[in-house]
């Protein structure tokens, strides 16, 4: 046999829409600011929506949890026991008792924000224990990270990257707050800088407003960007879920 080998295919974009939690509500934020929610209802009929219109994975925020406002935690344990579909937990998980909560309710992984800003030992801790259960969010303003509901500063994101991965994290969630529930595109110079920073797995969120921008983020599948975060376009209708799976399956 002659002849150049096939190259391994590029593996498709995953995609999670997001259910962001609030009061017991399906809330959408722009740029993570408390205050300036707009409501969707129910969170689990936001999630069940996502669930039957063919999403393989669910991106479920408490919100509260987040901002340190009280939590949503039997709610969002609930939903998580309602999905056939991996989940991804996130918000207020800052210590044992939240990390065990989170991991018991069955959800494929955890986001840590806060906990590796301001206990790094212990998210170190949680990282060795847990391997790819556990992803790591950097939500950054600039190249600044920010954490407790994106209000307090977290230092560079550089700098926490190659600690990070150091200490072995599996995958990185990159959330540009100025793009976070504008509709206003992806930042994709981010992505690619962080991409070319890591060799650990990325998860894009902020900013999706249309099919185009979820192209965009797949062509950058080859150089490490593993899924993208889908929230205010899914919500305002800007296209359907079915659509979006449409899109990264060509
Ligand atoms: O998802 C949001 O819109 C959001 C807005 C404001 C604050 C946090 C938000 N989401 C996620 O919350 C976790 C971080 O929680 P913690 O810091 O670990 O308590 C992270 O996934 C954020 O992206």
């Amino acid at each position: 046999m002659s002849g150049t080998p096939p190259s391994p295919s590029v593996p498709r974009l995953e995609l999670l829409p997001a259910v962001d939690v609030r009061d017991g509500q399906a809330v959408r934020l722009v740029h993570g600011e408390s205050g300036s929610e707009t409501g969707y209802g129910s969170p689990l009929e936001a999630a069940l929506a996502w669930q039957r219109a063919g999403a393989e994975w669910l991106h479920l925020v408490d919100l509260d949890a987040a901002f340190g406002t009280g939590d949503n935690r039997d709610l969002v344990a609930g939903i998580t026991d309602a999905m056939d579909i991996k989940v991804e937990l996130s918000g207020g998980i800052r210590d044992d008792a939240s990390l065990t909560a989170a991991l018991a309710t069955g959800c494929t992984r955890v986001n840590l924000g806060t906990a590796a800003l301001e206990t790094p030992e212990w998210a170190a801790k949680a990282i060795a224990e847990y391997g790819d259960r556990i992803a790591i969010g950097l939500d950054v303003r600039g190249t600044t990270l920010r954490g407790r509901g994106w209000t307090s500063e977290g230092g560079d994101l550089w700098e926490t990257l190659a600690r990070l991965d150091a200490e072995g994290c599996a995958r990185y969630v990159v959330t540009d707050i100025a793009k976070d529930g504008t509709l206003q595109g992806p930042n994709l110079e981010l992505l690619k800088s962080v991409c070319a920073a890591t060799d650990r797995p990325v998860v894009a969120s902020g900013g999706v407003s249309s099919l185009a921008d979820l192209r965009a983020i797949a062509s950058l599948v080859p150089v490490g960007v593993e899924g993208a975060i889908i929230g205010k376009a899914l919500y305002a209708k800007a296209f359907t879920l079915e659509e979006a799976l449409a899109e990264v399956a060509r």
